[in-house]
């Protein structure tokens, strides 16, 4: 799918998302309670679909409705016979689910696309290594055998998302164990998402100090009813939209929420306020590609700094954003590490602009923001990236009155 994308103005209210992040994790948390569990307030994407099927191989039963899920959990200590799970291009399914399915008797196969098979997975390589358990990664990884109770020491600058998933397992074993996060502790924001849909299902973590979690054995899961809030990652593409072209009122969204990259909201004060801006991003990498995009109209300096991770994700984002905002004369610069722009009021081209979404959703949903601010027009090719989390992205565009044409 390709989407030409013309300048306007846009009008109106978006009911955003629900978040990916929190449905996720009410999902699987769900899929492994005693009972029957409703999820409500989901925003299907491949993604979600991804974890549900997933938790389907594990042994639980879920049942699909428009916005929400009937789920009875599943056994997870006492499933047999080898499984096939396949993740699409979900890191957070993958990295969730692989301490969970380490308690299957019988081989688990982790089946990815995209570049989801080359994101950093030797954190869990090394933890079955240790214990002598198998793992082994070629197209396709393979893991047999179980996980133990302990004391577990992960780094903290890789991804949030091992964490997360041996919070998932470790309170279900046995013995009590410990979780030590060595520094620096980056997406910290989303373990503090799973810590607390845990305590939703009756599943107690104490959080010793910054870096160091208690988990108790031989906890429960308990079903509960829960409804997953709005998605400040998703909002922050049209929270930027409005701060730069027209206002537009985002609907769905708890400003009570933990979600990191509420940190949008802070971060477009900032630059109501001050002219050279400088972003942490180490709380809120989902945020990169579009702050990028505010950046490059802001007519003055911006460093991002702690933007590492950004090369770890269905693209290198770094390098994604500087292809295609180069591609409109965009003067931006990067370290390994930070992104610097230097941006101007305005951006207008001779001919048309054709931007190459490298498969990755943030970047193609960032590009058309980009584009409905300009004074020109782009063609945002691989425009179909966008339903790994939001496959109604282009329509909610369409219904602001942004001006959006898909053809294949
Ligand atoms: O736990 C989560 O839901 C996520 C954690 C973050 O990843 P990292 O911890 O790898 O930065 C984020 O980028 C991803 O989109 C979702
Ligand atoms: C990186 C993302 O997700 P995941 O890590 O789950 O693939 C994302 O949604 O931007």
């Amino acid at each position: 799918m390709k989407a030409k994308i013309e300048p306007g103005k846009v009008q109106g209210s978006i009911p955003v998302p629900s978040s990916k992040s929190m449905a996720h994790r009410a999902i699987i948390c769900a899929s492994l309670s005693k009972g029957v569990s409703k999820v409500g307030n989901i925003t299907y994407s491949k993604d979600i679909d991804a974890t549900i099927s997933c938790m389907e191989a594990l042994g639980a039963h879920i049942e699909k409705f428009d916005t929400y899920c009937i789920i009875s959990g599943t056994d997870i200590l006492n499933q047999t016979g080898d499984r096939c799970l396949d993740c699409h291009e979900s890191g957070s399914t993958l990295r969730f689910l692989i301490p969970l399915a380490s308690q299957v008797k019988g081989k688990v196969t982790f089946k990815g696309q995209g570049r989801l098979m080359s994101r950093p997975m030797e954190i869990y390589e090394t933890l079955f290594k240790n214990q002598n358990l198998i793992y082994q990664q070629e197209d396709t990884i393979q893991i047999q055998g179980n996980l133990k109770p302990g004391y577990y020491s992960i780094k903290g600058d890789v991804s949030s998302q091992f964490i997360s998933g041996l919070l998932f397992l470790l309170p279900l074993l046995k013995q009590d164990s410990t979780l030590e996060i060595l520094p620096p502790y980056e997406s910290k924001s989303y373990v503090d998402l799973t810590l607390s849909m845990l305590k939703q299902f009756q599943i107690q973590i104490d959080t010793i100090d910054e870096t160091h979690y208690f988990i108790k054995g031989n906890q429960v899961y308990q079903a509960k009813d829960v409804l997953v809030e709005g998605d400040y990652s998703q909002m922050a593409f049209f929270a930027v939209l409005s701060h730069l072209n027209h206002p537009v009122t985002c609907l769905n969204m708890d400003p009570e929420s933990l979600q990191g990259d509420k940190a949008i909201l802070s971060i477009l004060k900032d630059y109501e306020k001050k002219k050279d801006v400088t972003i942490d991003l180490s709380n809120c990498p989902d945020l990169g590609p579009v702050l990028c995009v505010l950046a490059a109209y802001h007519p003055y300096k911006t460093t991002i700094l702690h933007a590492q991770r950004l090369r770890m994700k269905e693209s290198d984002r770094i390098e994604a954003m500087e292809t295609e905002l180069r591609k409109w004369n965009v003067n931006i610069e990067s370290t390994y590490d930070t992104i610097t722009i230097h941006g101007k009021n305005e951006y207008k081209m001779d001919e048309m602009v054709y931007i190459h979404g490298h498969n990755d959703h943030r970047i193609v949903m960032a590009m058309c923001i980009f584009g409905l601010c300009a004074k020109s027009e782009s063609i945002i090719e691989d425009a179909q990236a966008i339903t790994k989390s939001y496959p109604g992205f282009f329509k909610d565009i369409l219904n602001i009155n942004g001006k959006v044409t898909l053809y294949d």
